[in-house]
């Protein structure tokens, strides 16, 4: 083979895809641009309809159309190639009038003159063959990785299109084993796949062509070898399918479980977990191992090495006939047999090559799951925009993370700009569950969402994500600087006086200036840990930057000891000042100060209105607090964990 493209895959390490350079940047364009993208969203809807076989059948053509846009490259690739191939084969031919120049001229003696000429035209030939192979390495080498590059690409922001129940029913793992090891299973299905399946048909080709140019006669073995070859692989690539997808299915099964190993290893050590953990990944490891050395050994079990030593014997007995009988010169048959020796490299390398084919038509097959997959695109979402003002309404609205299990039932409230709204319930009753509702994180399966009056789902998106902030329970920090932390989705978020200003009121400035670096320390992986209580402040000061219209809190500040508690609170109640705030809370005090309170039992509304209201008109209401008023109400206290501040 002329060139060793080959890496093994296990060797490489696939860099962050890099969006520049400008044919590149087409290509990527074209991958996610709206003529490709309707057309596969249609192939997708059309796929969705049909069984796996029409969707599979649906992957050549997904990959046909990832790979319009690097037709340059391919042409480039293929001409490159030719001139390698046609170069390599004539070799033998003109070697051959060498010797016949020097041995077989008729007066007996050699030809020096000619020879010479021959030579000369065969350094000619290697020149311009080693400048084909340059060009076909480096067009090769761009396609391939410009192909994984724009997959990944591809995968990534289809994931951020989607919606939180999409992720709620797969593994992260699995989809981020999508945009990592499939992506780069579609290089390796280019360079050297690609690249050693082009070699074999031009190295076919060519002796073929050359082989009739000596004597037509002499085909009989070399096309008898193709047509049993061609047979012979059409059937090793109906055995290596089912194991290839299998592989790439068992490599996605042990990413999500080291994934969630590794996201979850805080409770992995703490409940002794480990060995089980160790046990589980093992076993997954194991399979995706089997799974591999079944491809391999698929692949090895191809025959066409087999037929072409069969088909070498052959000629050289058909030529020895021929030089026999006086048809054939002894350079001819130089030729014939250098011309069968070109055979093999790619033929032995044909299974190898069909193997990576079949690997990257699998990778493929799984990314396409994710890009052409219609469900969980946020697309409901409408064109409103505008400022928020900060009404918020919920009618009749039900909603259910799994069909036919409704978690919120028949939800009905409306409340005026700049309210304080507390929801209170014993625990799971929905109470983070109507939070993730009101900025659209979730769509209510019956009933609507107002925000001023416009249903949620008529809201562009953007416009009424900026202006809404949710704070979760569990405080997501990137491994990045904390002022990148607090500016994230924020157009404000690079004004550094804006971001102060927003840290003081969150009660997280002093913190943040006594770290290191101050605002450019990096938290987690490779800089800072933070406490609870400093990551819950870091993220009232991230919602506070965006200055949201309407802010929902979900407080779980049981978690840390009083005096952050304290900060916390603090932090809050400033946030909290001129925009409708929905706040779950175990804070009584918390509580007690809101205008409207929601008090929700097994995701209905029983009762809502003022603490006072509620203390005297619902029985629930009263049993929830009533560990912590003066006079006990009857029925004792509730599961809700509402506590009296302790400052
Ligand atoms: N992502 C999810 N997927 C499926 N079910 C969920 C999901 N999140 C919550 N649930 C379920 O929905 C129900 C309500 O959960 P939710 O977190 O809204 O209750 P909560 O009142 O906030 O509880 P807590 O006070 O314990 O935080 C629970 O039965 C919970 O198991």
């Amino acid at each position: 083979m002329r060139r060793c493209l080959f890496r093994p895959p296990d060797l490489r390490t696939p860099g962050p895809p890099d969006l520049s350079g400008p044919g590149d940047a087409a290509a990527l364009d074209h991958g996610q641009g709206a003529p490709m993208t309707a057309e596969t969203m249609a192939g997708a809807t059309a796929a969705d309809d049909t069984d796996d076989d029409a969707d599979r059948r649906s992957v050549p053509r997904w990959l046909l159309a990832q790979m319009r846009p690097f037709r340059p490259y391919i042409a480039l690739f293929l001409l490159g190639s030719l001139a390698w191939q046609s170069l390599t084969a004539a070799i033998p031919l003109v070697t051959g009038l060498a010797f016949d120049a020097v041995l077989d001229q008729d007066d007996g003696s050699p030809d020096f003159g000619t020879f010479h000429a021959i030579a000369a035209g065969l350094f000619a030939l290697v020149v311009v063959r080693a400048l084909g192979g340059i060009m076909s390495t480096y067009s090769l080498e761009s396609f391939a990785s410009g192909l994984e590059r724009n997959a990944r690409a591809q995968v990534f922001a289809s994931l951020l299109r989607k919606s939180q129940g999409y992720f709620n029913r797969r593994r992260v793992g699995d989809l981020s084993a999508r945009a990592t090891g499939d992506a780069e299973s579609l290089n390796l299905m280019v360079s050297p796949g690609f690249d050693l399946a082009v070699d074999l048909a031009l190295n076919i080709l060519m002796p073929i062509v050359f082989i009739a140019l000596v004597d037509p006669r002499l085909l009989v073995s070399p096309v008898v070898f193709v047509l049993l070859f061609a047979v012979a692989l059409a059937e090793h690539g109906r055995r290596l399918e089912p194991v290839s997808d299998t592989a790439r299915e068992r490599f996605g099964d042990m990413t999500a479980q080291a994934s969630e190993s590794i996201a979850g290893i805080e409770v992995v050590g703490s409940t002794g977990g480990a060995d089980q953990e160790r046990a589980r990944f093992t076993d997954l490891a194991r399979a995706y191992r089997d799974a591999s050395v079944r491809q391999i050994r698929t692949q090895a079990l191809a025959l066409s090495p087999l037929l072409l030593t069969l088909a070498t014997v052959g000629a050289l007995v058909h030529s020895v006939i021929l030089l026999r009988d006086d048809s054939l010169s002894i350079g001819e048959l130089v030729a014939v047999l250098g011309l069968m020796g070109t055979l093999r490299a790619p033929t032995q390398l044909a299974s190898f090559s069909l193997g990576l084919i079949y690997l990257g038509m699998a990778g493929a097959q799984r990314i396409k799951e994710v890009v052409d997959d219609p469900e969980g695109e946020d697309e409901r979402g409408g064109r409103h925009t505008g400022p928020v003002v900060g009404e918020v309404a919920m009618e009749n609205v039900t909603f259910g993370y799994e069909p036919g299990k409704p978690v919120l039932r028949d939800v009905s409230f409306r409340v005026a700009p700049g309210t304080t709204v507390a929801i209170v319930g014993a625990t799971g009753s929905g109470k983070s569950t109507l939070l993730h509702l009101l900025n659209r994180t979730y769509i209510p399966d019956e009933g609507r969402v107002l925000v001023d009056g416009v249903p949620t789902t008529d809201w562009d998106i953007g416009a009424l994500r900026s202006r809404t902030s949710v704070i979760e329970q569990d405080v997501m920090l990137f491994s990045r600087s904390i002022a990148e932390n607090l500016s994230l989705g924020s157009d404000n978020g690079t004004d550094r006086s804006r971001m102060e200003d927003a840290a003081r009121i969150a009660q997280a400035h002093d913190f943040i200036t006594a770290a290191e670096n101050g605002y450019d320390t990096v938290i987690g992986e490779r800089g800072v840990t933070l406490s609870g209580g400093q990551r819950q402040r870091l993220a009232i000061a991230r919602a506070l930057i965006a200055d949201p219209r309407i802010l929902a809190v979900d407080d779980a500040t049981s978690a840390v000891d009083s005096a952050t508690e304290y900060e916390v609170q603090r932090a809050m109640r400033q946030a909290s000042d001129g925009r409708t705030t929905f706040l779950v809370t175990p804070r009584l005090s918390r509580i007690r100060a809101a205008d409207h309170i929601l008090v929700l039992d097994a995701g209905r509304i029983v009762d809502q209105g003022s603490h006072e209201q509620l203390l005297r008109d619902c029985s629930l209401y009263r049993r929830i607090f009533a560990p912590y008023l003066s006079t006990p109400a009857p029925g004792g206290p509730d599961s809700a964990g509402a506590k009296e501040e302790s400052h």
